[in-house]
């Protein structure tokens, strides 16, 4: 077992727009982490500087105390486990499992013995002496994690591995998998777009976009309490509503998000209410998922309330989704804080730590520029290596649409296609971005968190 750390590590192919964008991250000694993003965002390209299977442009990896940087693959101690886990056709289940062990020069005794552990652990002991042309996809994979652990490595990576397997199998070897590490107890480092994956397995996971992450922290924190408007709305279904929102500071310092033909206010105990109290018309980003709202019996025009049409209600078989006109201006995840065009690298200098590099904005937006004092003190308490990587790409307006908010809602609460309905707005529930889709609130991090 080790801890893993990256240190401003970034990828650049063919001297193009980088991969890995100066990535920072710890993972601690046993830690189950899961880097979680779109297709493209680099997840592969970091797992595969770990292992040693790509040369990084810049940067350093550490394994505990040991610069690994220039470590051959083979002198890393680690095990990679890809989507197809190769095997060795003409040896049984169990010869594949042992081989790495009768490299080492186990006995056949010791090495057959530590294959029917493994094999009981990932559920495959009436398949082990079985050809792999005779397997399912299932057991084959099952297999090659078998086989990649089973020499104990100090590390253990894994990218996608069951994204060639059915629904079924990949619930029930997901589980196993996490069985597994748990009782291995090794440092693990697991690459999926799956969001369910990284929410049942992670001890953390980090969110990646562009090369860059985005959020770093338990699934709890990263769902309910998320860094980034990208990580919000990169984590649940349906997809978190981001509204787009003008602040109004009235009398007494109350401050209200304005949403065009609707508002709502802030209560003044809030400490967004704080924030945002000096910030008279900046445009901010409202993101709620549907436990911020309650159908409400009547009403409508009250401060804590938004009303709107029902246009369309989708059944989903476990939910019923809402989708409300509100004629609130909606966006789209994806896109909020996209820089309109790769710009070039720029060394700026920071508060808090030495120069990192970022890139150059052309502009910041009025709210963005005077959050930054709030943002370098998020750094220092989110902790310098982790947080300086979540350092923001400079914004660019979100694509605006007026959509419908989508919701799952309570199926006994009587609605009905066309009929108005009246939403109280839990605003404990609201998370805040800036136009760039940084929280304007303070984020709960620690950098070693641990949920087991
Ligand atoms: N060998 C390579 N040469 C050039 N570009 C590459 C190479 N490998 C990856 N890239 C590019 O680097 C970026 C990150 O790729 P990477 O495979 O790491 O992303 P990913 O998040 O793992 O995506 P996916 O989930 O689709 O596997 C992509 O734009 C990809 O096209």
């Amino acid at each position: 077992m080790t801890a893993i750390r990256l240190d401003s590590v970034s990828k650049t192919y063919d001297g193009k727009y980088p991969a890995v964008n100066d990535v920072s991250l710890n993972v601690a000694d046993g830690e189950f982490m899961v880097l979680l993003g779109p297709s493209g965002c680099g997840k592969t390209t970091l797992l595969r500087m770990i292992a040693g299977l790509e040369e990084m442009s810049a940067g350093e990896v550490w394994f505990g105390r040991t610069l690994a940087t220039d470590l051959s693959p083979k002198d890393r101690g680690v095990a990679l486990v890809f989507q197809n886990g190769a095997l060795y056709p003409n040896r049984t289940a169990r010869e594949n499992i042992m081989f790495p062990l009768r490299m080492a020069g186990d006995d056949v005794t010791e090495a057959s013995t530590k294959a029917a552990g493994l094999a009981r652990i990932l559920r495959i002991e009436g398949a082990l002496d079985r050809l792999p042309r005779t397997l399912s996809g299932g057991q084959r994979q099952r297999v090659a994690i078998g086989r990649a652990i089973v020499r104990q490595p100090q590390i253990f990576l894994m990218d996608e591995p069951l994204s060639n397997l059915d629904a079924t199998l990949r619930t029930e070897l997901r589980q196993e998998i996490g069985a597994m590490a748990r009782d291995l107890n090794v440092t693990t480092v697991y690459v999926t777009h799956d969001q369910i994956e990284a929410l049942t397995l992670a001890d953390r996971i980090t969110v990646m976009r562009d090369g860059r992450i985005e959020d770093v922290g338990t699934p709890d924190q990263v769902f309910n309490d998320p860094a980034t408007a990208f990580a919000a709305g990169f984590l649940g279904s349906p997809r978190i509503n981001l509204m787009s929102a003008i602040v109004r500071v009235t009398a007494h310092h109350r401050v209200s998000l304005d949403f065009g033909a609707q508002s709502i206010q802030l209560p003044p105990i809030d400490r967004r209410s704080l924030i945002l109290s000096s910030h008279d018309g900046a445009k901010v980003i409202v993101g709620a998922r549907s436990d911020a709202f309650t159908v409400a019996a009547a009403g409508g025009g009250e401060p804590g309330h938004l009303s709107g049409k029902l246009r369309t209600l989708e059944f989903h078989g476990n939910q019923w989704i809402a989708f409300i006109e509100c004629g609130v201006e909606m966006l789209n995840p994806d896109l909020v804080g996209v820089s309109p065009r790769p710009r070039t690298p720029k060394r700026l200098a920071f508060a808090d730590g030495g120069p990192r590099t970022r890139h150059a904005a052309p502009h910041m937006s009025g709210l963005t520029s005077r959050l930054s004092g709030w943002r370098s003190k998020a750094r220092t308490r989110l902790g310098r290596v982790e947080a300086s990587s979540i350092e923001p790409e400079p914004t660019a307006a979100a694509t605006h649409r007026r959509a419908d908010l989508v919701l799952e809602i309570d199926p006994n609460a009587g609605l009905k296609t066309g009929s108005k309905v009246h939403l109280a707005v839990d605003t404990a529930r609201l998370h805040i971005f800036d136009e760039s889709g940084r929280r304007v609130d303070r984020v709960t991090r620690d950098s070693e968190t641990r949920t087991r």
